[in-house]
Protein backbone atom coordinates (compact mmCIF):
# COMPACT_ATOMS: atom_id res chain seq x y z
CA UNK A 1 0.00 0.00 0.00
CA UNK A 2 1.46 3.21 -0.99
CA UNK A 3 1.94 6.04 1.46
CA UNK A 4 0.01 9.11 -0.35
CA UNK A 5 0.76 11.50 2.81
CA UNK A 6 4.19 14.60 1.75
CA UNK A 7 7.42 12.67 2.72
CA UNK A 8 8.25 14.59 6.26
CA UNK A 9 11.49 13.01 6.74
CA UNK A 10 14.14 12.14 4.07
CA UNK A 11 17.35 10.05 5.03
CA UNK A 12 19.57 9.73 1.67
CA UNK A 13 23.11 8.40 1.39
CA UNK A 14 23.68 9.02 5.52
CA UNK A 15 27.13 7.59 7.12
CA UNK A 16 28.16 7.95 10.50
CA UNK A 17 31.32 7.40 12.13
CA UNK A 18 32.30 8.10 15.33
CA UNK A 19 36.19 7.95 17.07
CA UNK A 20 36.72 4.45 18.86
CA UNK A 21 38.88 4.35 22.01
CA UNK A 22 41.92 4.56 20.01
CA UNK A 23 40.64 7.54 17.86
CA UNK A 24 40.01 5.44 15.15
CA UNK A 25 37.29 6.60 13.00
CA UNK A 26 34.23 3.67 13.33
CA UNK A 27 31.66 3.39 10.94
CA UNK A 28 28.55 2.93 13.20
CA UNK A 29 26.06 3.75 9.85
CA UNK A 30 26.57 3.16 6.64
CA UNK A 31 24.81 4.62 3.35
CA UNK A 32 21.34 4.53 5.07
CA UNK A 33 18.35 5.76 2.93
CA UNK A 34 14.61 5.95 3.80
CA UNK A 35 11.94 7.96 3.41
CA UNK A 36 8.64 8.57 6.09
CA UNK A 37 5.61 10.06 5.42
CA UNK A 38 3.88 12.77 7.49
CA UNK A 39 1.51 10.61 10.21
CA UNK A 40 2.91 7.85 9.92
CA UNK A 41 4.32 5.16 12.71
CA UNK A 42 7.59 4.14 11.80
CA UNK A 43 9.55 1.57 13.89
CA UNK A 44 13.63 1.23 14.12
CA UNK A 45 14.02 -2.17 15.12
CA UNK A 46 17.40 -4.18 15.74
CA UNK A 47 20.10 -5.64 17.87
CA UNK A 48 22.02 -3.58 20.96
CA UNK A 49 24.66 -1.59 18.43
CA UNK A 50 23.36 -1.91 15.44
CA UNK A 51 22.82 1.94 15.21
CA UNK A 52 19.13 2.74 15.83
CA UNK A 53 19.65 5.71 18.46
CA UNK A 54 22.40 7.14 16.13
CA UNK A 55 19.62 6.99 13.25
CA UNK A 56 16.98 8.32 15.58
CA UNK A 57 19.55 11.19 17.01
CA UNK A 58 20.86 11.84 12.84
CA UNK A 59 17.09 12.68 12.65
CA UNK A 60 16.17 14.55 15.66
CA UNK A 61 19.54 16.79 15.12
CA UNK A 62 21.20 16.08 18.25
CA UNK A 63 24.12 14.62 15.90
CA UNK A 64 25.61 16.01 12.56
CA UNK A 65 25.85 12.81 9.67
CA UNK A 66 29.48 12.09 8.52
CA UNK A 67 28.24 11.85 4.91
CA UNK A 68 24.99 11.98 3.26
CA UNK A 69 21.94 14.51 4.23
CA UNK A 70 18.76 14.26 6.21
CA UNK A 71 16.25 16.68 5.58
CA UNK A 72 12.57 17.48 7.18
CA UNK A 73 10.04 19.09 5.41
CA UNK A 74 12.64 19.67 2.62
CA UNK A 75 14.71 21.77 5.04
CA UNK A 76 18.33 20.01 5.65
CA UNK A 77 18.53 18.91 9.57
CA UNK A 78 21.73 20.59 11.13
CA UNK A 79 20.56 20.94 14.78
CA UNK A 80 17.18 20.09 16.97
CA UNK A 81 13.83 21.46 16.33
CA UNK A 82 11.60 22.43 19.07
CA UNK A 83 8.80 21.25 16.94
CA UNK A 84 10.00 17.80 17.18
CA UNK A 85 9.93 16.09 20.68
CA UNK A 86 11.94 13.25 22.26
CA UNK A 87 10.85 10.79 24.68
CA UNK A 88 13.48 9.16 26.45
CA UNK A 89 13.75 5.83 28.38
CA UNK A 90 14.52 7.48 31.65
CA UNK A 91 11.08 9.96 31.53
CA UNK A 92 13.39 13.03 32.02
CA UNK A 93 11.32 14.76 34.91
CA UNK A 94 12.03 17.68 36.88
CA UNK A 95 11.75 15.78 41.00
CA UNK A 96 10.98 19.57 41.93
CA UNK A 97 8.24 20.26 40.11
CA UNK A 98 4.88 17.90 40.29
CA UNK A 99 3.27 16.31 37.27
CA UNK A 100 0.93 19.19 36.66
CA UNK A 101 4.19 21.52 36.32
CA UNK A 102 6.31 18.89 34.40
CA UNK A 103 3.46 19.15 31.71
CA UNK A 104 3.55 22.90 32.16
CA UNK A 105 7.38 23.79 31.83
CA UNK A 106 7.97 22.46 27.65
CA UNK A 107 3.98 24.50 27.21
CA UNK A 108 5.94 27.79 28.90
CA UNK A 109 9.27 27.19 27.16
CA UNK A 110 6.98 27.56 24.15
CA UNK A 111 6.19 30.90 25.11
CA UNK A 112 2.25 30.27 25.99
CA UNK A 113 0.59 32.57 28.72
CA UNK A 114 0.34 30.36 31.64
CA UNK A 115 -3.08 30.34 31.83
CA UNK A 116 -3.47 28.62 28.18
CA UNK A 117 -0.58 26.99 29.47
CA UNK A 118 -2.41 25.34 32.11
CA UNK A 119 -5.24 24.48 30.23
CA UNK A 120 -3.51 22.62 27.69
CA UNK A 121 -1.53 20.98 30.77
CA UNK A 122 -4.74 19.73 32.22
CA UNK A 123 -5.94 18.62 28.98
CA UNK A 124 -2.94 16.07 27.99
CA UNK A 125 -2.96 14.59 31.47
CA UNK A 126 -6.37 14.02 31.04
CA UNK A 127 -5.74 12.07 27.54
CA UNK A 128 -3.30 9.82 28.99
CA UNK A 129 -5.42 9.37 32.19
CA UNK A 130 -3.79 11.07 35.36
CA UNK A 131 -5.91 14.24 35.90
CA UNK A 132 -6.39 13.21 39.44
CA UNK A 133 -2.25 12.83 39.67
CA UNK A 134 -1.68 16.80 38.73
CA UNK A 135 -0.58 17.81 42.15
CA UNK A 136 1.90 14.53 42.86
CA UNK A 137 4.97 14.44 42.35
CA UNK A 138 7.17 12.13 40.26
CA UNK A 139 8.55 10.22 43.05
CA UNK A 140 5.34 9.17 44.20
CA UNK A 141 4.21 7.57 40.65
CA UNK A 142 5.26 4.01 39.04
CA UNK A 143 7.27 4.01 36.21
CA UNK A 144 4.34 3.60 33.84
CA UNK A 145 2.95 6.64 35.38
CA UNK A 146 6.08 8.51 35.01
CA UNK A 147 6.43 7.86 31.37
CA UNK A 148 2.52 9.13 31.02
CA UNK A 149 3.44 12.61 32.29
CA UNK A 150 6.77 12.17 30.16
CA UNK A 151 4.40 11.41 27.10
CA UNK A 152 1.70 14.25 28.08
CA UNK A 153 4.27 16.96 28.78
CA UNK A 154 5.48 15.55 24.57
CA UNK A 155 2.22 16.09 23.06
CA UNK A 156 0.86 19.11 24.82
CA UNK A 157 3.59 21.12 22.76
CA UNK A 158 1.80 19.37 19.77
CA UNK A 159 5.05 18.30 17.99
CA UNK A 160 4.88 17.52 13.88
CA UNK A 161 7.47 14.67 14.97
CA UNK A 162 7.64 12.26 17.91
CA UNK A 163 11.22 10.86 18.45
CA UNK A 164 10.52 7.76 21.08
CA UNK A 165 13.73 5.75 21.89
CA UNK A 166 13.00 2.36 23.75
CA UNK A 167 10.46 4.35 25.85
CA UNK A 168 9.18 1.44 27.67
CA UNK A 169 12.13 -0.60 27.97
CA UNK A 170 12.17 -0.32 31.82
CA UNK A 171 8.64 -1.36 32.25
CA UNK A 172 7.38 -4.03 33.45
CA UNK A 173 5.03 -5.95 30.25
CA UNK A 174 1.29 -5.42 31.35
CA UNK A 175 2.23 -1.04 31.67
CA UNK A 176 4.04 -1.73 28.32
CA UNK A 177 1.05 -3.14 27.11
CA UNK A 178 -1.16 -0.64 28.24
CA UNK A 179 1.06 1.94 27.13
CA UNK A 180 1.62 1.12 23.73
CA UNK A 181 -2.12 1.00 23.39
CA UNK A 182 -2.02 4.63 24.84
CA UNK A 183 0.38 5.86 22.63
CA UNK A 184 -1.64 4.09 19.31
CA UNK A 185 -4.89 5.58 20.66
CA UNK A 186 -3.25 9.23 20.56
CA UNK A 187 -1.15 8.50 17.62
CA UNK A 188 -4.43 8.12 15.61
CA UNK A 189 -5.98 11.13 17.36
CA UNK A 190 -3.29 13.61 16.78
CA UNK A 191 -1.39 12.13 13.64
CA UNK A 192 2.01 12.89 14.50
CA UNK A 193 4.87 11.54 12.89
CA UNK A 194 6.27 8.77 15.04
CA UNK A 195 10.07 7.26 15.28
CA UNK A 196 10.14 4.44 17.83
CA UNK A 197 13.43 2.57 18.44
CA UNK A 198 12.82 -0.41 19.89
CA UNK A 199 14.59 -3.68 20.16
CA UNK A 200 11.35 -5.49 21.09
CA UNK A 201 10.34 -8.01 17.84
CA UNK A 202 6.92 -7.78 18.89
CA UNK A 203 6.70 -4.28 19.96
CA UNK A 204 7.56 -2.67 16.83
CA UNK A 205 5.05 -5.16 14.64
CA UNK A 206 1.98 -3.95 17.28
CA UNK A 207 2.90 -0.75 16.50
CA UNK A 208 4.38 -0.03 13.14
CA UNK A 209 3.04 0.61 10.01
CA UNK A 210 6.56 -0.16 8.83
CA UNK A 211 9.77 -1.33 10.46
CA UNK A 212 13.02 -0.81 9.68
CA UNK A 213 15.10 -3.73 10.41
CA UNK A 214 18.65 -2.95 11.52
CA UNK A 215 21.99 -4.95 10.98
CA UNK A 216 24.78 -4.19 13.14
CA UNK A 217 29.25 -3.71 11.87
CA UNK A 218 28.52 -1.63 10.46
CA UNK A 219 24.73 -0.47 11.15
CA UNK A 220 22.43 -0.53 8.04
CA UNK A 221 19.05 -1.52 7.11
CA UNK A 222 19.07 -4.89 6.24
CA UNK A 223 14.59 -4.75 5.60
CA UNK A 224 11.84 -2.67 5.25
CA UNK A 225 8.52 -4.57 6.77
CA UNK A 226 4.88 -2.95 5.76
CA UNK A 227 2.53 -4.24 8.65
CA UNK A 228 -0.38 -4.13 6.77
CA UNK A 229 -3.05 -4.12 9.77
CA UNK A 230 -5.44 -2.49 11.09
CA UNK A 231 -4.28 -0.57 14.43
CA UNK A 232 -4.66 -1.82 17.30
CA UNK A 233 -5.05 -5.29 16.39
CA UNK A 234 -5.86 -8.30 18.55
CA UNK A 235 -2.25 -9.28 20.47
CA UNK A 236 -2.82 -12.68 19.51
CA UNK A 237 -3.96 -12.01 15.72
CA UNK A 238 -3.05 -14.37 12.80
CA UNK A 239 -1.66 -11.33 10.59
CA UNK A 240 0.69 -10.32 13.72
CA UNK A 241 1.94 -14.00 14.00
CA UNK A 242 2.87 -14.07 10.69
CA UNK A 243 4.54 -10.83 10.68
CA UNK A 244 6.40 -11.80 13.92
CA UNK A 245 7.49 -14.91 12.36
CA UNK A 246 8.92 -12.85 9.51
CA UNK A 247 11.00 -10.64 11.63
CA UNK A 248 12.23 -13.47 13.35
CA UNK A 249 13.64 -15.05 10.57
CA UNK A 250 14.86 -11.93 9.26
CA UNK A 251 16.76 -11.94 12.24
CA UNK A 252 17.77 -15.81 11.76
CA UNK A 253 16.30 -16.65 15.39
CA UNK A 254 13.08 -18.36 14.00
CA UNK A 255 13.75 -22.59 13.78
CA UNK A 256 11.42 -23.71 10.90
CA UNK A 257 9.46 -27.22 12.08
CA UNK A 258 6.59 -27.69 9.80
CA UNK A 259 5.85 -24.68 8.82
CA UNK A 260 5.85 -23.25 12.00
CA UNK A 261 7.79 -21.29 14.23
CA UNK A 262 9.03 -22.45 17.63
CA UNK A 263 9.95 -19.01 19.17
N1 LIG B 1 29.02 9.53 20.71
C1 LIG B 1 29.56 8.35 20.39
N2 LIG B 1 30.90 8.18 20.38
C2 LIG B 1 31.46 7.00 20.02
N3 LIG B 1 30.75 5.91 19.68
C3 LIG B 1 29.43 6.01 19.70
C4 LIG B 1 28.74 7.22 20.06
N4 LIG B 1 27.41 7.02 19.96
C5 LIG B 1 27.24 5.73 19.58
N5 LIG B 1 28.46 5.14 19.41
C6 LIG B 1 28.66 3.74 18.99
O1 LIG B 1 27.83 3.51 17.89
C7 LIG B 1 27.32 2.19 17.90
C8 LIG B 1 25.83 2.24 17.77
O2 LIG B 1 25.25 2.83 18.95
P1 LIG B 1 23.69 3.12 19.09
O3 LIG B 1 23.46 3.58 20.47
O4 LIG B 1 23.24 3.97 17.99
O5 LIG B 1 23.11 1.65 18.89
P2 LIG B 1 21.67 1.08 19.25
O6 LIG B 1 21.29 0.17 18.15
O7 LIG B 1 20.76 2.18 19.59
O8 LIG B 1 22.00 0.22 20.55
P3 LIG B 1 21.15 -0.03 21.91
O9 LIG B 1 19.94 -0.83 21.50
O10 LIG B 1 22.10 -0.80 22.75
O11 LIG B 1 20.81 1.32 22.46
C9 LIG B 1 27.81 1.55 19.20
O12 LIG B 1 28.93 0.74 18.88
C10 LIG B 1 28.21 2.73 20.03
O13 LIG B 1 29.27 2.40 20.89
Amino acid sequence: MKNENPVKIAVANVSKSFPDARGEQLAVLVDINLQIHAGEFLCLLGPSGCGKTTLMNLMAGFENPTSGILTIDGLTVDRPNPKHITIFQDYGLFPWRNVLDNVILGLEAKGMKSKEARAKAEEYLELVGLSQFARSFPRQLSGGMKQRVAIARALAVEPDIIFMDEPFAALDAFTRYRLQDEVLRIWQEKKPTIIFVTHDIDEAVYLAQRVVIMSPNPGRISRVINIKLQKPCDRGDAGLTAYRGQVFREFELAHETNSEYII
